[in-house]
């Protein structure tokens, strides 16, 4: 990838993932012996954000942790990053938590507590301020989706490009979609959302080990390297956020960059840990083009 770096805003969650492993998953009453627990920072807001800053890019989060450890954890995961967390609230009450129990077949189960991303209910003036100055603002839908308008509307105002990555997939109200300037869907989104999406300009699907297509100004789809796949948990956040990161040096070495970006994930464990940095992903790509 060439082309300067555009400055980047998040909006969106984060949360801590609490994951045990264990022979078998606890039947309603059972208590069953784990074999291990890690902790590990999640939320796609924080996984796309982290996979940008990787990237090379400036990047500024937007969002809440609570007032408990978790949250002094997560905004030390920002700013290791290199992430400005200037506009991260500290909200009363739990972070965000995602309890995570996986058994020996990797059969899970999942409980997830909003926490404080549930407490992102307005933009303040210092939000305005951070999105006003940036390139692109990035938004999921795992905080109240009238904030991610609310955002967006300000930011298509100022000039500022709008991605939508609309996961967990939902009704798009019709004032998000006119605000979105680059939707960011898997297939499953994609079928979900259908015609709707032919609203919005620019639409980059996510075709896991296929790779990635574009429609926009020209249309094109671009293969996947070849990887041997160890957990592609995260894959599509790392997408995302290379795709930001990418973004000015156009939609072809964008979406190229955020395919390559992706299979890199896929390559390690992990969600947010898992996205390459600028150097690793270019040497993938480097690699695949051999
Ligand atoms: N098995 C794979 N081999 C190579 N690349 C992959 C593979 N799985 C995912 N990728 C890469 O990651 C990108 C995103 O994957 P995918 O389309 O599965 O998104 P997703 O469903 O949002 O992912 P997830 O929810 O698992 O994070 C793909 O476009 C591709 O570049």
């Amino acid at each position: 990838m060439s082309a300067s770096n555009p400055r980047i805003v998040v909006l969106g969650s984060i949360n801590m993932d609490l994951i045990t492993r264990t022979p078998s998953l606890p039947d309603p009453g059972e208590t069953v012996m784990g074999r291990s627990f890690t902790t590990t920072p999640g939320g796609k807001g924080a996984n796309q954000a982290i996979a940008a800053a990787k990237a090379g890019s400036s990047v500024a989060f937007v969002g809440a942790v609570g007032d408990d450890e978790f949250g002094v954890t997560l905004r030390h995961t920002l700013t290791a990053a290199g992430i400005d967390d200037t506009a991260v609230r500290t909200a009363a009450g739990s972070s965000g938590i995602a309890t995570i129990t996986v058994d020996d077949r990797a059969e899970n189960s999942i409980v997830v507590v909003p926490g404080a991303n549930g407490t992102v209910r307005n933009l303040t003036d210092d939000d305005r301020t951070v999105i006003a100055d940036a390139d692109i603002l990035l938004c999921q839908l795992e905080i109240p989706i009238d904030t991610v308008v609310a955002a967006f509307e300000f930011a298509h105002s100022r000039g500022v490009i709008t991605m939508l990555n609309p996961s967990p997939v939902q009704d798009l109200p019709d004032a998000l979609i006119a605000a979105t300037d680059v939707l960011v869907v898997n297939e499953a989104e994609e079928a979900r959302i259908g015609h709707r999406a032919d609203e919005v300009e620019q639409v980059v699907t996510t075709l896991g080990a296929k790779g990635a297509r574009y429609r926009g100004s020209e249309s094109f789809e671009v293969s996947a390297p070849r990887i041997e796949a160890v957990d592609t948990t995260g894959a599509g956040d790392a997408f995302a956020g290379a795709l930001a990161a990418s973004w000015s040096a156009g939609p072809r070495v964008a979406v190229e960059w955020a395919t390559t970006a992706g299979s890199f994930a896929a390559t390690r464990p992990g969600a947010s840990a898992s996205s390459g940095t600028r150097a690793e992903i270019d040497t993938l790509r480097d690699a695949a083009a051999r």
